[in-house]
């Protein structure tokens, strides 16, 4: 212990050993849920998944990975990548944005923060715009923390608020976004009532126009720039509600990829470019999907598109998006403070980690995983791989992915003999599951289960251990349901896909040549989520846990 009596050293384990090589596998949206015709992992071909259960019983359980488990406000909360991942890495469970941000709305705090000074500073003269995801899915920001939030301005100075909206379906039903206008509409109708000039003046869908992540594709975050800052959009209607409507209607329009659109006076003028003087404010309170957007309106140097115009504005995020980064360097809320996370503990007791991913999931095994921290610990102790994800198209088009290649990574990482922990994220059943298309989800399911069997065997060759787990579930249902869990269908009898993320718990399974015998899931842990992952792997490296830690999932079973 040294004088302040922290010591970033952990006690050995009495019973487990150090050295063993661990192969960590989380699969993105990959549950457990009733097998159906709409659980696209029941149904495809996954005999490595299946056999953990089958095989060693004692060695697999579920954990839970949506709600208060991960830190989220509710029960009704569905997991979600950042705050899974958040959870994994860390061992304990924050309160997260979406809480941090309704705390600061309900005592106004909000209002009294550094940030929302500093737009505020625009409302004499300037625009306040908002831009960000319009629904209620509660990944990456809420309807209701929009709503209450332009009331909040308008009552503290702001007289010409613009809304950019992006439009949802991946995380909520597809077609909802025409019901999430209506309502901004009426908001927005009524604070006109009391003199405040407010509008929706531009839009997109997410997957097309602004959330681009990881830098996968800079084209969407430029198609949003050219729409949000320069006015300027393929499509231009006089009113956002028709944009939706019409956009929607075109064949195979989805609200998550619409194209994007500014809104036009009568002389065909755009009514909210971005101009010198205003004040942005981008809504979403989760990072990954963010962050683009705030370099862009940050960074003097910037290369990644021609911005056309840079304006000078007050600009905030709900969050920071980036602690390391400082980005945005002003934030209406103040993001959770994760500490002492996992990964940085084991590499100051000599644990040598890789980890790989690809683009599209590659912040969550590393950024995340850190407590939402860019870059390594230590980089002799670790190396982080990311595999280029195609980009420009929706991936169930390509549902195998990377799939193979990061097995192949990680592999390699594992017969190299380098590591001591071979972390992954395969991304397949997520990223397939938001499309919709249960045929490619199917795919997807299978491509990341022969994935988990590449891993595995080379676990098997080096006599290391395995832990399989997932970050929340998609996958495993893929409709909407009523409440005695039916599907349910639309007015023309179709059922409606389920596109999002789901409540429902995911599996974790551990062993491996190495894994000691007796070593098997405690039961007195039925509550264990997530969080309590942490804790197990570092038992498993040969370590005990910090205390603060949530409980470990093992236990050594002695005859
Ligand atoms: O950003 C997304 O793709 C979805 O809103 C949530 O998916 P993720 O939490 O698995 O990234
Ligand atoms: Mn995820
Ligand atoms: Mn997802």
């Amino acid at each position: 212990m040294g004088s302040s009596g922290f010591s970033w050293k952990l006690d050995d384990h009495p019973k487990l050993p150090k050295g063993k090589t661990i192969g960590l596998i989380v699969l993105d949206g990959w549950g457990e849920a009733k097998p159906d015709q709409y659980n696209c992992i029941h149904i495809a071909e996954t005999p490595t998944m299946d056999s953990f259960k089958k095989t060693a019983p004692e060695k697999w359980r579920l954990i839970r990975a949506h709600g208060k488990a991960v830190g989220l406000p509710t029960e009704d909360d569905m997991g979600n990548s950042e705050v899974g991942h958040n959870a994994l890495g860390a061992g304990r469970i924050y309160v997260q944005g979406a809480k941090l941000v309704d705390l600061a709305l309900a005592s106004g705090k909000i209002y009294d923060g550094e940030g929302f000074k500093y737009v505020q500073q625009s409302f004499d003269k300037g625009t306040l715009h908002l831009i960000g995801l319009l629904s209620d899915g509660g990944v990456h920001s809420r309807l209701d923390q929009v709503q209450l939030l332009l009331k909040g301005a308008s009552e503290h100075g702001a007289k010409r608020i613009r809304v950019h909206v992006l439009t949802d379906g991946r995380d909520v039903l597809d077609g909802s976004s025409v019901g999430f206008v209506e309502t901004l509409e009426g908001d927005l109708a009524k604070l006109r009532e009391k003199g405040v000039d407010a509008h929706i003046a531009s839009g997109g869908g997410r997957m097309y126009v602004t959330m681009d992540r990881y830098e996968n594709d800079w084209e969407v975050v430029k198609r949003g720039w050219d729409a949000q800052v320069l006015g300027e959009a393929p499509h231009k209607f006089q009113n956002a509600l028709e944009a939706v409507k019409k956009l929607r209607a075109e064949p195979k329009a989805h609200d998550q990829y619409l194209p994007p659109f500014v809104i036009v006076d009568g002389n065909g003028k755009a009514v909210g470019p971005i101009v010198d003087g205003d004040a942005v404010v981008t809504f979403n309170f989760r990072a990954d999907r963010m962050v683009m957007l705030a370099k862009a309106f940050e960074y003097q140097d910037f290369y990644k598109f021609d911005r056309v115009r840079f304006p000078k504005i007050h600009y905030a995020g709900m969050l920071q998006y980036d602690g390391e980064l400082k980005l945005p360097g002003r934030y209406l809320v103040s993001p959770p403070e994760m500490e002492r996370t996992s990964g940085e503990y084991l590499v100051h007791n000599g644990v040598r980690t890789f980890a790989c991913s690809e683009t599209v999931k590659f912040g969550h095994v590393t950024f995340f995983w850190n407590g939402n921290r860019s870059g390594y610990f230590n980089s002799e102790m670790e190396e982080y791989v990311e595999i280029l994800s195609d980009s420009g198209i929706t991936f169930n088009v390509q549902p195998k992915m990377k799939a193979i290649e990061i097995a192949e990574k990680a592999r390699d990482a594992i017969l190299s003999g380098k590591f001591h922990q071979v972390r992954v994220n395969l991304p397949n059943s997520d990223m397939v599951g938001h499309t919709g298309d249960i045929e490619a989800t199917i795919v997807a399911c299978k491509a990341a289960d022969k994935a988990v069997k590449m891993i595995i065997e080379a676990i098997e060759q080096v006599g290391g251990i395995y832990v399989v787990t997932a970050d929340h579930g998609n996958a495993e249902d893929m409709v909407k349901r009523n409440k005695k869990g039916q599907p349910l269908l639309d007015k023309a009898g179709n059922i409606q896909i389920l596109t999002s993320h789901t409540l429902q718990p995911v599996p974790i399974a551990i062993g491996g040549a190495g894994l000691s015998p007796g070593v098997r899931f405690r039961n007195d842990v039925p509550n264990g989520g997530l969080a309590n992952v942490a804790a197990t792997v570092m038992n498993l490296h040969g370590f005990v846990a910090p205390n603060d830690y949530e409980t470990t999932l093992i236990e050594v079973f002695e005859n």
